[in-house]
């Protein structure tokens, strides 16, 4: 089987931002704080993923999930190393990302469809099964800045299932839709996992990452600390089943 994502010895480096202004870099030169202290989000982090393979991302708060899969989808780059992918990466990562928010749900389905990957034509005649998918019809003219967080999820979630990518990703964002939402959404990544696609899923609920994924990787301060299965990934983790009891039932799909 043909790698699908091949991440090889990745650094992502941040600024901790500490001293913004002139007078927190004033004030910090004066103590002798250090102005500029950076840290590693990604410490030579290698893994690949075959295609058709679904793999959980999992990690405490701020263990580097989202950035890895920023610089999987290409919003960010490396600092050093190399990240290979084959073919066309959609999803989710952060819910208002890729969201205008003065323009309305209708132009913000173009925008991010676009972002994913997806021409206008290609948009036109998905957007009747985008819409079906959100609904959120009553307020497709609405801007989005009026959208509650569970809306631009939906809306968000609808466009990135939309564009027929070879790489999905998704981030915690399903955290915030209502239970239906959250159980429709589940059924559909078990749907493009069926579909022989690449999945790559980021969720601290193991329940669900067990259902969805036959491997997991463990990000530890941004270095991977584990690559296997998700049982050995959440002990690892010490998270507990009652950690994921999942009340909303959304693992049921
Ligand atoms: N653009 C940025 N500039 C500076 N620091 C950043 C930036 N993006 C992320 N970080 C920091 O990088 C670290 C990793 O963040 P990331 O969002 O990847 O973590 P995560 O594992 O997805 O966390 P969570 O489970 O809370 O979503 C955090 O300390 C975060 O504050």
């Amino acid at each position: 089987m043909a790698q699908s994502v091949v991440v090889d010895q990745v650094s992502k480096k941040f600024s901790l931002h500490n001293a913004r202004t002139l007078k927190q870099r004033f004030v910090a030169a004066r103590k002798g704080v250090a102005i500029n202290e950076s840290f590693m989000a990604i410490d030579d982090v290698s893994f690949d993923v075959q295609e058709g393979q679904s793999i959980g991302l999992m990690g405490l708060n701020g263990s580097g999930k989202s950035t890895m899969l920023r610089l999987i989808n290409g919003v960010l780059r490396p600092d050093s190393g190399e990240v290979l992918v084959r073919g066309r990466v959609a999803g989710l990562i952060e819910i208002s990302a890729g969201f205008q928010k003065q323009l309305s749900g209708r132009e913000n389905i173009y925008l991010n469809a676009a972002l994913n990957g997806m021409s206008e034509a290609e948009t036109k005649g998905k957007f009747d099964e985008i819409l079906d998918f959100a609904q959120i019809d009553k307020f497709l003219d609405t801007p989005v800045q009026h959208y509650s967080s569970g809306m631009k999820a939906r809306l968000g979630f609808a466009v990135a299932i939309a564009a027929d990518s070879d790489v999905f990703i998704i981030d915690e964002v399903l955290a915030v839709g209502d239970p239906p939402f959250k159980k429709k959404c589940m059924k559909r990544i078990h749907e493009i996992r069926s579909e022989g696609r690449t999945v790559l899923f980021v969720s601290h609920n193991t329940n669900q990452v067990r259902k969805l994924c036959d491997r997991a990787i463990v990000l530890e301060r941004g270095r991977l600390v584990f690559d296997g299965s998700v049982d050995e990934a959440a002990k690892r983790l010490h998270y507990d089943a009652d950690d994921d009891l999942d009340p909303d039932g959304s693992a049921d799909f």
